[in-house]
Formats: structure tokens, sequence, C-alpha cells
């Protein structure tokens, strides 16, 4: 048995659970990998980026019974003092990380039809850790926390009021743990106060949003009530006019449930260049010629830069802006494309410093006469994960508890 305790952090995603083990002292990543394709056929975990191996059983148990085999593997099962999940929507009911509890539980169940393609997983994740850890303390993170923070002018929908009060339908903003852990990076990067200083951090993976982020604290984003408004992402459409929506249902006798799917699974990057979600793919058939694939990834830029300068507009002054998450950490193609079209804010990039892989962790991508500074800095959510995990439970050993 390994003697120093670790945190378990894990990622339950609609088709796929990303995990790491981090040290509970440094809370550096020991191990990470994920368990892919889940309910399919062709589920498999890969760990460290080692060749894919098919699971045994492609549900959620199966895949979290593989990623407890693997640390079993490593002699770390029983070194396992806590467990961090990420949950997407926290709702109204939760505005900071707690420790998870059967009534925690009934809670995040109760938002989870605000995000079906997240909470649900979210949620197997946690049952099937408290199958295989019992005992072992589990902390539930939040997406929507960092949020709390938005004013009412920026949260209330230009609906009828009865909506929120009686209904509780407000934005509550997702990707928050990325947001809260690149702006606490990006004031040490670029030499800014907090306690005085405007940020809009950029998210783009395979969903994407934008924060406003005014003295450390979220003034504006780009996700609504769930985590379909704002930008263009891989499946979902974003912004939509509402009444091409009611025009299509009435077109097509297509039900709400039929459109709800559409906008969340077979929109955006996908849906627009009917190629692939993935952005590499497209970058790659844009190169080759394919006329669908370049549209896809222009209108994906636009939606990115026009959300950037809007969301300039809810902080008092500009100080950075900022770029992560798998597209915004290793596209050099879409940040020049972006900041491109942010000329306007006197942005202006440095295409020698873009050029540098994502491997180059936290820099610096805009020219030293540019009136904004622009950068990349790598999100960390599992390690705001672990930290918030460290600072609501208890450390002990797994084995201290059998
Ligand atoms: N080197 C790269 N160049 C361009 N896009 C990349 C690169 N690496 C990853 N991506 C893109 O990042 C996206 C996934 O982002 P990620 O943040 O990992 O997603 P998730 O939201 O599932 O966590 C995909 O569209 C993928 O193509
Ligand atoms: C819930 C916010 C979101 O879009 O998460 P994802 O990027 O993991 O899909
Ligand atoms: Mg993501």
């Amino acid at each position: 048995m390994n003697e120093f305790p670790v945190v378990l952090v894990i990622n339950c995603g609609s088709s796929s659970v990303k995990f790491s083990v981090l040290d509970a002292a440094s809370c550096e990543a020991l191990m990470t990998g994920i368990a892919d394709g889940v309910n399919t056929d062709n589920a498999f975990i890969s760990v460290n980026g080692s060749e894919p191996v098919a699971l045994a059983r492609k549900d959620y148990e199966g895949a979290l019974a593989a990623i407890a085999l693997e640390l079993e593997k490593r002699d770390l099962m029983s070194s396992v003092a806590l467990i961090g999940h990420r949950i997407a929507h926290g709702g109204s009911l939760f505005s900071e990380s707690t420790l998870i509890t059967d009534e925690v539980i009934d809670q995040i169940r109760q938002v989870s039809p605000l995000a079906p393609l997240h909470n649900y997983a979210n949620l197997s994740g946690v049952e099937a850790a408290q199958q295989l850890f019992p005992g072992v303390q589990q902390v539930a993170v939040f997406d929507t926390s960092f949020h709390q923070t938005l004013a009412p002018q920026a949260y209330l929908y230009g609906l009828p009021y009865r909506f929120f009060e009686e209904l509780g339908v407000r934005r509550y903003g997702f990707h928050g743990t990325s947001h809260r852990y690149v702006s606490q990076q990006a004031y040490g990067l670029l030499n800014i106060p907090e306690a005085d200083s405007g940020l809009v951090i950029a998210h783009l993976g395979n969903g994407a949003s934008i924060c406003a982020v005014r003295n450390g604290r979220s003034v504006d984003t780009s996700m609504g009530m769930t985590p379909l408004e704002g930008l263009m992402m891989g499946t979902r459409c974003g912004d939509v006019d509402f009444g091409a929506m009611a025009w299509i249902a009435e077109q097509t006798g297509q039900t709400f449930e039929d459109l709800e799917r559409v906008v969340n699974k077979e929109s955006g990057l996908l849906g627009l260049s009917g190629l692939s979600s993935d952005l590499r793919t497209l970058e790659k058939a844009w190169h080759d010629g394919h006329e669908r694939a370049r549209l896809a990834i222009e209108t994906f830029v636009h939606r990115i830069a026009r959300h950037i300068a809007g969301h300039a507009a809810s902080l008092h002054r500009l100080d950075g802006v900022i770029f992560t998450g798998g597209i915004g950490e290793n596209s050099r193609l879409i940040r020049q494309l972006v900041t491109d079209r942010l000329r306007v804010l006197g942005i202006q990039l440095d295409e020698e410093k873009n050029a540098q892989p994502g491997s180059a962790g936290e820099r610096v991508i805009s020219a030293d006469t540019s009136r904004v500074p622009c950068a990349v800095i790598p999100t960390n959510e599992e390690k705001m994960i672990a930290q918030d995990a460290l600072r609501l439970g208890k450390v002990h050993l797994a084995a201290e508890i059998a």
C-alpha cells in the first residue's frame, strides 16, 4: 500500500469519464485517463495517453470499475482519501462545493433536467464511486457556482418576470470551475492586481463559453439556464432565435423533445459541417478544400469574437483576453481568426508566440504593442476540484476506513 493520500477526481460526461489522481499534498496529477464511448460497443479506457483498451462492461459503472482496476494495478486503491466530482448544474440550490450526502444527491437529481447531457452522467459517476469506494468522502464541485455572483441584469431573461419568480427561469452559466482557475492564474501571468481587474475568458472545448471576470468575480457569461446558450459548440447550436425553432416545429411537425435533441446533439460544428464535431477533423478538412468545414469554423469563430467583445462591455476595464479548453489551448487557427476579428479592441497577435504548441503551457500570445494582452492558460479543473475536496473533506486513507 502507498502511504501518501491521493484525491480521485471524476468528470463523468455525456459519453466519457475523465479521471485524475492527484497527490493530496501538492494537488499535482499522478495519473490521468479517460474512459470513452461509454454505453456504446466501442467503449474503451486509456490511461496517461496509452493505447485504448476495450471496456469489459460498457456502462458508467463498468467505466468506473475499470478506473478502480487501473488504480489497483498501481497500488493506489487504498490511498484514495477523497473523491471530487465535477457536477455541471447546481441550480440555485448550490452556490458552493459541498460534501455529498443522500440529500445532496436528491437535490442534484432535482436540477438535472436543466443539464440533461451532463448531470445524469455526473450522478451515475457519484453512485458508482460510492459502490467502489465505500466510506470515502465525496465532494460535488459545480460548474454553476462561480457564476452565482451575476447581477439580475446579467442573469434575467427578457421574459415575463413571473417565470423567474414562479419557475426560477434565469441564466446560471457553466464551466465556472475552469473560469475560476484560469482567472486566478491570469493575475500572475499578466501581472495585474485582482482587486482592480477585468478579464474575458474563452473556454473553448466540446462545450464552450465566455466569462467576464471583474475583480475576481464572474459578472457575465454566455451560457444560460442550460449549457445550450451562447457560443456555437461541437454539437450544440448556441444562441438561436426561438421564433426560428417555433417555425421549424410548425413546418416539420417535430416535437420539443425532437428539437431539443437537434439543438443539443446534431447542431454546432457537426450540424453546419455535416462532417464532425471535432475541430481537428474540421481544420484538416478545410485544409483539404471541404467548403462546409470552412463555413462551420468561420461561423464558430464569428460567434466567439462577438461574444468576447460583448462581454468586455460588462467590465470596467479590459486587462486581458484568455483562451483555454481543448480548442483554446491547442488551436492556433481559431485564436488567429478570433483575434483578427478583435482588432476593433486594439488586439494584435504575435504570430510566432501564437504558433507555440499547447505543451508550452501558460503564455502571452499578443504583440507587445497590443492595447489588450491575449494569453493561453491551460485549464485545470481537476486541481480546483481536488482543492475543494481537500478543503471540505477529511483525509482518511481508504485502508483506514476498511
Ligand atoms: N491540437 C488541436 N488542434 C485543434 N483542436 C484541438 C486540438 N486538440 C484538441 N482539440 C479540440 O478540442 C476539442 C475538445 O476539447 P476538450 O476541452 O477536451 O473537450 P471537453 O469539453 O469534452 O472537455 C475538440 O474539438 C478537439 O478537436
Ligand atoms: C456543462 C458545461 C459544458 O458544456 O461542459 P462540457 O464542456 O464538458 O461539455
Ligand atoms: Mg469541457
